[in-house]
């Protein structure tokens, strides 16, 4: 949890942000925001609790139910969206500084995914007016029938501290553009991001309480917005605990969800691949963002005949990965962004090696550096898939490796989890390449490529890494109501004792 001390009161203050106003939370309560590279508090965050969210959520009802939001026509709600997408654009350095500053993420990576969010916008906004229903040619005489989509109304969008604003706007675009009307609840780790984000919405034209804010904790914000009568669905990106409990909270009101939660992805490596292109994809899907990803392909699977080749690549390409200040240009690895985090990722280390795997590269955090929130670039071999190395998140930068004889084999190992996010395929046999994409549980593949992800491709979990798809055209099903109208030119009913 953040720190929380009143020496931190000269520090810049983010409030809730509730019906077009940043506001104080209504018990006027504050909690510190702390940077993960020196440790220390750098901004004030409006602790907000359950008053404050029944603020929000009716402000966000308000705004569904009467007003310009709901008069506004599907190309209206377009162009309000475009506008923002510009005014991300605009407003993109400075956003993106906030956000590194709370979660450690590489300035050089930041910047660019918060730009890119933009995209996103665009790209609902001008799906906004082409979502289609339909008339249907139904069998019952005298009947016009068709379809039409309605907005669920108010969502909640609970998301976690890795990206934080790129994984709210993968429920956020979709969502305002099929109408609906939103209530954020950040990370605790990463609140004030969301806050001077909000502040674009009313520039862009969006009517007051159409997106608001409530930063806090978990139990005391999340918990109450799951559960509030007039939220219709929730779109949650986080751990499996978190995502869980909210999948629990959600069905005991019958509401939808999306559900965005852990992974174990396989990254696998044939005898037939560039090695040297194997090699960064590696590189990129667990030590790019200090494998603080959901999608990160922590366990390396490689055929045996290369096994020790590939490795030996690997550990001269990242022993000299620079570590340090995530705003400095040559950074390659950041620190950890939460003290828990950080703590669980030493934690899996020790039990990799007390359950027999051989640390060929790093394993040890680097106290040196900045507030010492740092873990060198890790790998272990003699791996067995069924270590809880293996089997069990880390969220860090920390690769397993284990070899394969064949593709059934590596279709074996890579299955053999209790997660489906991703998965990385590396060879050049499109024979090989298909048979191991239709095997793969994952709800995404990569092939010779990994870590790829973008507005117009639908991202998702199998198993135990979630529930429903994001982005694409799929993802603005999961924020309407489907109508199906029946219309009777013949008034006669023949007889009302038995169903047409
Ligand atoms: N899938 C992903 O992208 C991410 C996964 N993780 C995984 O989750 C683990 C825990 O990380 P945390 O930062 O603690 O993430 P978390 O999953 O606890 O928190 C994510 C969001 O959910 C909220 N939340 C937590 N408990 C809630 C509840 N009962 N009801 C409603 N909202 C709730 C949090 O306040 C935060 O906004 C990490 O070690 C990592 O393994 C963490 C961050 C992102
Ligand atoms: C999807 N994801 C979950 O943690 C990973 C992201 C978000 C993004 O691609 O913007 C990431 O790797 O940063």
């Amino acid at each position: 949890m953040p720190s929380d001390s009143t020496s931190a009161d000269l520090l810049p203050r983010y409030g809730l942000f509730i019906d077009g106003e940043e506001r104080p939370s209504l018990d006027d309560a504050w909690f510190s925001s702390d940077n993960p590279f020196d440790g220390k508090p750098w901004a004030r965050i409006a602790r907000g609790g359950a008053a404050d969210v029944e603020l929000a959520v009716q402000a966000a009802h308000r705004a569904h139910s009467e007003g310009a939001w709901p008069a506004m026509s599907a190309t209206e709600r377009g162009r309000c969206l475009m506008h923002l997408a510009d005014l991300i654009v605009e407003h993109a350095a400075r956003i993106a500084e906030i956000e590194m500053r709370d979660n450690g993420k590489l300035a050089t990576e930041v910047t660019g995914q918060v730009r890119y969010t933009a995209e996103y916008y665009r790209y609902y906004g001008g799906l906004a007016d082409k979502v289609e229903s339909s008339v249907i040619p139904t069998d019952k005489k005298g009947v016009f029938a068709y379809t039409r989509y309605e907005s669920k109304g108010v969502v909640a969008i609970i998301t976690p501290w890795n990206s934080p604003l790129s994984l709210t706007t993968w429920k956020l675009a979709p969502a305002l553009a099929a109408g609906c009307t939103v209530v954020i609840k950040p990370s605790e780790f990463t609140s004030a991001s969301m806050i001077e984000f909000a502040k674009l919405f009313e520039l862009a034209g969006f009517p007051r309480g159409v997106v608001n804010v409530v930063c806090g904790f978990g139990e005391e914000v999340g918990e109450p917005l799951v559960t509030h009568p007039l939220v219709s669905h929730i779109g949650f990106t986080g751990g499996d605990a978190a995502g869980r409990r909210i999948y629990e909270l959600a069905a005991k009101q019958l509401k939808t969800v999306t559900l965005e939660l852990g992974g174990k992805s396989p990254n696998i490596v044939f005898d037939d691949a560039d090695l040297d292109q194997a090699v960064k994809g590696v590189v990129s899907g667990i030590f790019a963002a200090s494998g603080q990803t959901c999608l990160a392909g922590s366990r390396l699977l490689v055929q045996r005949s290369i096994h020790d080749q590939l490795v030996e690549r690997l550990v001269a390409f990242v022993a000299d990965a620079v570590l340090g200040d995530p705003t400095h240009e040559g950074t390659q690895i950041g620190p950890i962004a939460t003290p828990g985090q950080f703590r669980k990722i030493l934690d899996y280390i020790e039990i990799a090696k007390a359950e027999g795997a051989v640390c060929a590269l790093g394993g040890k955090s680097r106290p040196e550096l900045g507030a010492g929130r740092f873990v060198e670039p890790t790998i272990f071999t003699h791996v067995r898939n069924d270590m809880r190395i293996a089997q069990e998140e880390v969220f860090g930068p920390v690769l397993v490796v284990m070899p394969f004889e064949d593709a059934d084999d590596a279709l074996r190992i890579a299955n053999d989890t209790a997660y489906g996010l991703a998965a990385g395929v590396w060879t050049r046999d499109l024979h090989r390449t298909l048979y191991m994409v239709e095997r793969l549980k994952a709800g995404t593949v990569w092939v010779n490529n990994y870590r790829a992800t973008s507005f117009t491709s639908p991202f998702g979990g199998y198993k135990g890494s979630g529930v429903g798809r994001e982005s694409g055209i799929q993802a603005i099903h999961e924020f309407v109501e489907t109508k199906c109208v029946w219309i009777s030119s013949d008034l006669q009913v023949a007889n009302p004792f038995v169903r047409r």
